[in-house]
């Protein structure tokens, strides 16, 4: 199976570096992982709606210029479907089991998704009301997936 992160900016903070590092590590056992930045639109503070609506816009041409039409994609949406992890893992086990080899998952930029991407996913899933930084976003959502592995293999890592 090959998984794909596909994220808006360049991770620099090295505690998330890592931290992805480990978990890319244990996938690896797993899965192809890996994950593909793209760049942020530079853009000041100070937004009118149609500013940021281009700015997600041009961040969201780069995300699915990543994206193969044989991908099943989840939108990382804090309006998304919530799902527990065990849900999460079956997701996973029964898009293998239908043939689904190619899992992609997005994360948008400080602004978030555009609407092409949100139209373009297969499911939006939502990790709760929080708003959580781009960065940090990406290691949880690594966690999840080694942990979706790991309930599919009734490994005691998940309690
Ligand atoms: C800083 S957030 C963007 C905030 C923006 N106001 C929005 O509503 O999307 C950056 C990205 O992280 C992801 N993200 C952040 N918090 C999330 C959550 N609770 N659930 C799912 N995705 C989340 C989304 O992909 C989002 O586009």
């Amino acid at each position: 199976m090959n998984i794909k992160l596909v994220v808006v900016g360049k991770l620099k903070e090295k505690y998330f570096k890592q931290g992805i590092a480990e978990y890319a590590k244990r996938l690896s056992r797993f899965c192809k992982f890996q994950i593909i930045e793209v760049p942020d639109e530079k853009a000041p503070e100070s937004l009118s709606r149609a500013e940021m609506t281009d700015v997600m816009d041009k961040e969201g041409s780069r995300i699915l210029s990543k994206i193969k039409d044989r991908d099943y994609v989840y939108a990382l949406a804090i309006l998304g479907k919530e799902r527990s992890s065990e849900q999460f893992a079956k997701e996973i086990a029964d898009l293998t089991t239908y043939g689904h080899s190619d899992i992609t998952f997005v994360i948008g930029g400080s602004l978030g998704l555009s609407q092409r991407v949100l139209d373009r996913a297969d499911t939006q899933i939502s990790f709760g009301k929080f708003t959580l930084p781009h960065q940090l976003m990406r290691l949880v959502l690594t966690e999840q997936i080694y942990r979706a592995f790991m309930i599919n293999e009734g490994s005691p890592y998940h309690k």
